[in-house]
């Protein structure tokens, strides 16, 4: 890790969707570099807390980008202060070419397509088709290549391997690994062979509250605890993949 400073700093982080209290407390940090991994069965509240980081949600608590308060910041200036998303079912415009699409995206003056296109050479290639043409994996890598178009401080990535079949799944961890390289990404990934190759550290959530933090090797290489925290066994998952 090159920088020992938090990227963004998440601090009793609370969100009440419809009366029902789903975050009570969720306490994150995602290191300055590389990748950071958030975990949780399903239903833990991986996805409310990306979108309440954001803004997507109304909430309360804490949320620091490289030290500055922000969770009073509206989604549309915290990302022009630097956060890239992906979301989970990776928003893009399938009636749009994968060109239309990236240059949507665009929001600084010099955007990197020098970056995206070296990660991402097919996104060159098939600049002229349809997004919506595009096979899972090749959309993803999209998804993932609007997000590093931008200069920004941070990528976050909810579940990019979703559904994706085991060759795309690796294909997909290349980039995001290339990714991590250029900008700090926290990752929200059930595959938990994947987070023990990608994450530094990583952040587990048990009912809308952090249940563990610490280096990603070594709740993995705990077989009761992630079997506790996570309902899986490491090998069992190793070997299912998802
Ligand atoms: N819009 C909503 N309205 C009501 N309840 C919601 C809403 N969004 C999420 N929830 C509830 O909040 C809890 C956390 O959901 P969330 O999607 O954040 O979990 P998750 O950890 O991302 O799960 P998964 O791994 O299945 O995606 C769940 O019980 C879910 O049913």
């Amino acid at each position: 890790m090159t920088d020992s400073q938090s990227r963004l700093t998440v601090r009793d982080l609370r969100v009440v969707i419809g009366g029902r209290h789903i975050l009570h407390g969720v306490r994150l940090d995602v290191a300055g570099s590389g990748v950071t991994a958030l975990l949780g069965r399903n239903g833990a509240g991986k996805t409310t807390t990306v979108r309440g980081v954001l803004g997507l949600l109304p909430r309360t608590g804490s949320v620091l980008l490289d030290g500055e308060e922000t969770v009073r910041t509206a989604t549309h200036a915290l990302v022009r202060r630097g956060i890239g998303y992906v979301p989970e079912d990776r928003g893009i415009f399938a009636g749009l070419t994968v060109a239309e699409n990236l240059r949507l995206a665009e929001r600084d003056a010099e955007p990197d397509y020098g970056l995206v296109h070296e990660l991402f050479p097919e996104l060159k290639q098939r600049a002229r088709q349809a997004a919506g043409s595009l096979s899972g994996g090749q959309q993803q890598m999209l998804a993932i290549g609007r997000a590093l178009l931008n200069g920004n401080r941070m990528v976050i990535a909810d579940e990019p391997t979703k559904g994706l079949a085991p060759r795309i799944v690796t294909e997909v961890a290349v980039a995001l690994e290339r990714a991590a390289e250029a900008v700090p990404v926290l990752l929200v990934e059930q595959n938990l062979p994947l987070v023990r190759r990608l994450a530094g550290d990583c952040v587990v959530l048990a009912d809308g509250r952090s249940a563990w933090s610490g280096p990603a090797a070594e709740l993995l290489a705990d077989p009761e605890a992630s079997r506790g925290l996570l309902g899986v066994g490491t090998r069992a998952s190793a070997k299912g993949g998802h």
